[in-house]
């Protein structure tokens, strides 16, 4: 027998997510790699490569899956990858960055099949927040919702009301853009 469907992820929304197309992993596995860019390296290869990665990681302890979903999730001003902001300073830096301005929320899926063929889609988002008043920021980073995430908010708690803008997949900025997720597992034989 084989593992099914395995989600390489650590992450309840993406799980949450895979749910909205009603889709419950067999088996869960968290990712171990290490997620520093390279130097000069842009978002959408970072993003790209990090999924690539982290499926592959998972699929060396998981040998048998139907098939295997991991995902990387990247917040770009420019050419600058945001880090994961996992303090409440590096929450502040980045909401002092995002304040104002355009940025692109990059989400990367890879799928592995039960051959081992290795499918991929990068989902990019532009989203625009509106400028935040010292307040705002101190108010953001004291509930405690940016930490962990990357580019320091998650959209789909308060940070929601600082979007004046937003094209492309709402639920790829929340960590797996349903549409292309969708497309990949049918074509990878997941019933
Ligand atoms: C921009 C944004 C990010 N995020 C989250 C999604 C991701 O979980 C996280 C980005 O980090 P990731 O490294 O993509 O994912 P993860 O470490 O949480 O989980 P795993 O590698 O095990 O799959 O930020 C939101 O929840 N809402 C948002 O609006």
């Amino acid at each position: 027998m084989d593992d099914g469907f395995v989600l390489a992820s650590s992450s309840p929304r993406r799980r949450d997510l895979l749910a909205q197309l009603g889709v419950t992993p067999d088996l869960l596995l968290a990712p171990e790699i290490d997620e520093t860019p390279r130097s000069g390296e842009l978002p959408r290869a970072y993003v790209t490569r990090m999924a690539r990665e982290k499926a592959q990681a998972v699929a060396a302890r998981a040998p048998q899956p139907s098939v295997l979903l991991a995902a990387d999730t990247t917040v770009a001003c420019g050419r600058r990858i945001l880090p994961a902001a996992t303090t409440p300073e590096l929450v502040d830096q980045c909401l002092r960055l995002l304040s104002g301005r355009r940025h692109t929320v990059h989400t990367a899926v890879a799928v592995v099949d039960a051959g081992g063929r290795l499918r991929e889609r990068l989902s990019a988002t532009v989203v625009q927040f509106k400028r935040l008043s010292d307040a705002e920021r101190a108010a953001y980073v004291a509930c405690g919702e940016g930490l962990g995430k990357a580019g320091g908010y998650a959209i789909q708690g308060r940070a929601a009301a600082f979007v004046s803008f937003l094209s492309g997949s709402y639920s790829g900025v929340v960590g797996l853009p349903l549409h292309e997720v969708r497309q990949l597992l049918t074509a990878s034989g997941l019933p």
